[in-house]
């Protein structure tokens, strides 16, 4: 089956091996990470049943099915089989997708946890960049506990990944563990692992993910929004070593490295009561902010050319950008950082067929090149009053959460119609209103709820 641009351009987009699933169950497209990764060409891939890869092979209940009849996101970690007939572990992260033509087609990315895959390399060469590669390899010298602070997009994952790759326990598994798509009901389950007949649905065993990051680092992204319920089972976790499966008795151990990642002021949540103060003095022994991209413009040339050279090798197809074009990348503010600059620059690629990329190819949301259109004082006011963690944000995040709210009623709740018009994932948009803490009442569309 040939790609669609659209379809193109999302797997042009993921750095992790991704691959796209129908609703009839079979796989759609995968891209080039995936391919080098587990070493299959995808015309073997493409069109066959959705658990090819798995090393287990197609089961009744497998989670693509489920995903299809709920429509709700996972993480979940795999047995899968590469080209070699090899089995690798890979946590996997479902989610939705909405295509131009409104149907719902599943995204699967995957994060392998041992060996092969190569961290991204950390590009800039700014006083800022400078000063944080120093900071790393200096928490990369030690086993403390590191607290990364910094806006979406930033290269939190990067410098995670950073510190890991420079310690002792490189040669140990990287896992990551996503705190946003842990639900109260999930968080032990994944983290710990389960039993067998554990709870309904627990058809089989499950090794949790603390258990696979045995001897290396346990990387707990967007730790502030890990439910307070949650917090305690965490901290006794981290600091004894030692856990039990859900529905075992038996008592487990692990030795973990700690890197956590935030886009939240945390001891903001601790004064506030909304995060446990003993979790965060485990978690933030070395804390660390890395910087925004618009307090460190002069890595924009640099990343730009290192992120078309990524794009290059990938399309295979060489690229070229005009002085004009990255003047108006060097004068953007970059609200989602270096993901956004890669997004921007795939998106110029693709306008652009001849390889040169003037400045017409790169476009700027909207709300830039022309300031949202401000909503009615009345309406501003009253959404403040319905949402009063609106003014506790960024500017930039600020407009943006007035933005999405203004499409939730334009659209009437509908969750689903919102991400389609602002092209993103339902997950996407699900992460947003979370992180903005917009909580909207009508919850029909979110996951299929
Ligand atoms: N210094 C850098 N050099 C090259 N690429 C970078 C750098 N920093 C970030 N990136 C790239 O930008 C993208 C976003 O980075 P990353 O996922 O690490 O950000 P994040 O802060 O963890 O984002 P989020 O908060 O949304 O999880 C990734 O593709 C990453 O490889």
């Amino acid at each position: 089956m040939s790609r669609t641009p659209y379809l193109s351009t999302l797997l042009l987009a993921q750095r992790n091996p991704f691959l796209v699933i129908d609703a009839e169950m079979r796989i759609r497209s995968v891209n080039t990470a995936l391919e080098t990764a587990l070493g299959y060409d995808p015309n073997n891939l493409i069109g066959t049943p959705c658990c090819r890869l798995d090393a287990t092979g197609a089961e009744d209940g497998c989670r693509h099915r489920r995903f299809f009849r709920d429509l709700e996101p996972y993480i979940e970690t795999h047995a899968l089989v590469d080209a070699r007939g090899e089995i690798r572990f890979a946590q996997i992260q479902g989610f939705p997708i909405v295509d131009p033509q409104g149907q719902v087609l599943l995204g699967e990315s995957l994060h392998l946890l041992q060996g092969q895959r190569q961290p991204g390399q950390m590009v800039g060469r700014s006083q800022q960049m400078h000063t944080l590669a120093q900071e790393l390899r200096r928490a990369a010298a030690t086993d403390a506990a590191v607290l990364l602070q910094g806006e979406t997009g930033s290269g939190k994952e990067l410098a995670a990944e950073f510190i890991h790759q420079h310690s002792t326990r490189a040669k140990s598994p990287f896992v990551v563990v996503d705190c946003t798509v842990l639900s109260e009901e999930l968080f032990e389950s994944e983290l710990f692992g389960h039993v067998k007949g554990a709870f309904t649905g627990a058809v089989g065993s499950k090794t949790g993910l603390l258990e696979l990051a045995d001897t290396g680092t346990l990387f707990l992204d967007e730790i502030g929004e890990l439910p307070l319920s949650q917090q305690p089972k965490l901290l006794r976790a981290l600091e004894s070593g030692m856990f039990r499966q859900v529905g075992s008795t038996k008592i487990r151990q692990a030795n973990v490295r700690v890197v956590s990642a935030t886009h939240r002021d945390l001891r903001v949540m601790v004064e506030q009561g909304q995060f446990r103060q003993d979790l965060y003095y485990r978690l933030a022994v070395l804390p660390l902010p890395i910087p925004p991209l618009r307090e460190r413009r002069a890595d924009i040339p640099e990343l730009a050319e290192h992120l078309l050279r990524e794009i290059s090798a990938q399309s295979g197809r060489p690229y070229r950008m005009t002085k004009d074009a990255l003047r108006k990348l060097l004068l953007y503010s970059f609200p989602g950082n270096i993901r956004e600059l890669r997004n921007l620059l795939h998106l110029a690629t693709v306008l652009s067929p001849d390889g040169t990329i003037g400045d017409a190819a790169i476009r700027l949301p909207a709300s830039t090149s022309a300031p949202p259109t401000p909503p009615a004082t009345d309406t501003a006011a009253e959404l403040l009053h319905e949402h009063p963690s609106i003014s506790m944000l960024s500017p930039v995040e600020a407009a943006e959460a007035r933005y999405i709210l203004q499409l939730l009623q334009r659209h009437r709740g509908s969750r689903k119609e919102v991400a389609a018009s602002m092209s993103i994932s339902e997950r996407t948009l699900y992460r947003k209103l979370k992180r903005y803490q917009l909580n909207t009442s009508d919850e029909r569309t979110h996951s299929g709820s």
